[in-house]
């Protein structure tokens, strides 16, 4: 249950080739209910998702975040969930940050390059509540991955950036659909791929959550999104800031 990665293409092609190689699978001890990543995206008015990032492909350094620090940061200032970055060449990140990150109780998101299926039961055993499951990466195999994450118990972020990727994620039956902004393959952002998609999405007879991926700044970006998604994933922007707290606050 491999996907095949020859025919992924750019930057995201190298970055999951390369998190493949790296995959060993070893038993992992098992980790009691995290809380409800769904849960906490269906809150009132745009629920907001803010990500650890250290670097990052398209932006190189970031910040040296303390996960810890950060994700207590993260909640004074009102978010409701925690995407936690494990990637460790492109992004800085490490699956330890989630150990970390989990201290200040929101519900964590594995955002990787699930490329395995014992990447889930990692994400699971670190306490992660959510996992990103990118359909340019895993292609058909994404309704597979989707039911593993389930028996596992954990809630899975279906990430999309063209309208196929959407019937993709659609027909695996995804109950968590992300829009990214970003073309992973490229990392050229346009911030109206999100409305355009996550319309299409609720055209097409789906009502699960939606979330808003990549390249937002401030309040008034945030705009479009309203009535139509549920939440909005925050990086680059809030990992940059010198006070998180107060850049979540004045997000939200
Ligand atoms: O830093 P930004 O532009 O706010 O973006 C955050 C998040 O959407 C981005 O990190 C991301 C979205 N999908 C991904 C897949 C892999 C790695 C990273 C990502």
């Amino acid at each position: 249950m491999v996907p095949d990665l020859s025919r992924v293409e750019g930057v995201l092609g190298q970055i999951a080739r390369r998190r493949l190689e790296e995959v060993q699978p070893y038993s992992l001890p098992p980790f009691p209910n995290p809380p409800s990543f769904r849960e906490a995206l269906r809150g009132e008015g745009l629920s907001l998702i803010a990500e650890i990032k250290r670097k990052s492909p398209s932006q190189g350094e970031i910040a040296p975040l303390d996960a810890r620090l950060a994700a207590w940061a993260y909640r004074r200032g009102g978010a409701r969930a925690i995407s936690v970055l494990t990637e460790p060449h492109a992004f800085g990140g490490r699956l330890e940050d989630l150990v970390a990150a989990r201290e200040a109780g929101l519900p964590l998101l594995r955002k990787d390059f699930v490329v395995h299926p014992f990447m889930l039961e990692e994400a699971r055993a670190y306490g992660a509540s959510a996992v990103l499951l990118i359909v340019a990466v895993l292609g058909e195999l994404t309704g597979a991955y989707l039911e593993r994450a389930q028996v596992l118990g954990l809630d899975a972020l279906v990430e999309v950036h063209t309208e196929r990727e959407l019937e993709v994620a659609l027909e695996a039956g995804a109950g968590i659909i992300g829009v990214n902004n970003r073309d992973l393959h490229t990392l050229a952002v346009d911030l109206s791929t999100a409305p355009a998609l996550g319309r299409r999405a609720r055209e097409k007879g789906f009502s699960g959550l939606l979330v808003a991926e990549s390249g937002y700044r401030t309040r008034a970006e945030l705009e479009p999104l309203k009535g139509l998604f549920d939440a909005v994933l925050v990086g680059t922007s809030l990992s940059g800031s010198r006070d998180l707290e107060e850049a979540v606050r004045a997000l939200c």
